[in-house]
């Protein structure tokens, strides 16, 4: 047996009943003498006397399913009678009965109302007094069919209300005694048809597999929503990164005294403005600004005075120079640098003036004044961003040694003596 077949079977087990429930029958109805006794109710145990009056004689027993003689059990969905069967007698064979009310049609008191469902077979099948006997392998015997008037369509077997079942003695038997005991009866079913069993496997497993790919799905989504979260941390780290080395590139870029950019801070400038010189020609001019006699004036006032002077003088210069072609940045010290973008030297060293009459004009905080000498260079053919530098530088060198608050112009070539606009 499958083990579905242990999972689907449902067992109907007949308990031993009163005796009233026992019927026991003879061959009197057919003109016949031979009866049954009941030997023991408690051990369903009839004894049979077969005796030659009837031309076919017969007896047995029957045990009721049911108090009520006409309302029995609907065995449709069971499928094997299991017997426990003791028989003792001369008979070779025996019949089990399994016997059905028909609504309308069986009559109380009348047996042979009843629907027989029926089979015949040797003793020998008994196997330790057991016998399984699918139901579908009874059948109406043809007498019944004929003495009832039963038409065709409706001769086959039913056990919608299944009322009695029982034993009786086989169609040839030789007349005698008879035992019969009836030790077990089993009604064998199926809870549920193997057909909604498989569905039912089906679905579980259509269900279990539905379930494992929503906690699929459930956990991919969560691991893509934890891979955004991720990657949204890492692009605003990224961002703060960015800005906080932004700032720290600023900050290195920048004086912290003037906020002016510093040496590295011109860089970039200077950079792009021998690149626009380089390749399209376009004038640049360097303005040095140098503080005269600011050791003095550190000395004088203090150093917190310098450093205030510093500050108002890069401001004052920051609002009258034109940026972002002009750019301005504190070269270090008391010196400062002026990139002029697309300047040549007559409107370098005009800017150069302007600033010098400002600084001269200014009134620093603590009544501070101040002057600076201005060394200005435009850049030559052949020449590279130190060599300016040095032009200028020069220019400067020579604003001071001539007697300081005045502007110098380095003239053509890096170096050159010349001192055209001193103003
Ligand atoms: N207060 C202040 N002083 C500074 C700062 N940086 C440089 N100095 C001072 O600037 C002075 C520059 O002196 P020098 O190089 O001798 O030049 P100078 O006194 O201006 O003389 P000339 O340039 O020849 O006119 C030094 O005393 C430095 O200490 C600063 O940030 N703050």
């Amino acid at each position: 047996m499958a083990l579905s077949d242990q999972i689907l079977d449902h067992v109907l087990v007949v308990p031993p009943v009163p005796q009233e429930q026992l019927v026991l029958f003879g061959d009197e109805t057919e003109g016949g003498t031979s009866e049954a006794r009941l030997i023991s109710a408690e051990q369903r145990h009839a004894q049979c006397l077969l005796r030659p009056t009837f031309a076919y004689p017969f007896c047995g027993f029957e045990v009721k399913l049911t108090p009520e003689p006409l309302k029995g059990l609907d065995l449709r969905s069971y499928h094997t009678l299991r017997l426990g069967l003791r028989y003792t007698g001369p008979s070779k064979t025996i019949r089990v009965l399994v016997l059905n009310a028909i609504a309308g049609y069986s009559k109380l008191g009348e047996r042979e109302s009843l629907k027989f469902n029926e089979i015949e077979f040797g003793v020998d099948q008994l196997r330790n007094h057991m016998v399984d006997i699918p139901l579908n392998a009874l059948s109406v015997p043809p007498w019944w069919i004929k003495r009832r008037h039963v038409p065709p369509a409706n001769s086959q077997t039913e056990f919608d209300n299944v009322v009695q079942i029982g034993i009786n003695s086989g169609t040839v038997d030789p007349l005698g005694t008879h035992d019969f005991y009836i030790d077990k009866i089993e009604i064998i079913g199926q809870r549920i048809s193997k057909e909604t069993y498989y569905q039912a496997i089906l679905g579980l497993w259509l269900v279990v597999g539905g379930l494992l790919m929503a906690r699929w799905f459930w956990q991919m989504r969560q691991e893509v929503s934890r891979r955004k979260q991720r990657e949204q941390e890492l692009e605003a780290m990224n961002a703060i990164l960015d800005r906080h080395s932004q700032a720290l590139d600023q900050q290195r870029k920048t004086d912290p005294l003037t906020g002016l950019a510093n040496r590295h801070g011109l860089e970039a400038s200077l950079q792009r403005a021998f690149e626009e010189w380089e390749q399209h020609q376009e004038p640049v001019s360097l303005v040095i600004i140098d503080i005269d006699h600011f050791k003095r004036l550190n000395d004088t006032h203090g150093h917190l005075a310098g450093d205030a002077v510093l500050r108002g003088l890069s401001d004052v210069v920051r609002q009258h120079i034109r940026e972002p072609q002009d750019f301005l940045a504190r070269w270090g010290g008391e010196e400062f640098v002026v990139v002029c973008h697309g300047c040549k030297a007559p409107q370098a060293v005009a800017l150069a003036e302007k600033i010098r009459k400002l600084i001269e004009e200014s009134v620093f905080e603590g009544e501070l004044r101040a002057t600076a000498s201005f060394g200005v260079a435009e850049i030559q053919p052949g020449q590279t961003l130190s060599t300016l530098f040095a032009a200028a530088d020069a220019a400067l060198y020579r604003a001071k040694g001539e007697g300081r608050n005045r502007v110098v112009f380095a003239g053509a070539g890096a170096g050159a003596n010349t001192v055209p606009a001193t103003v």
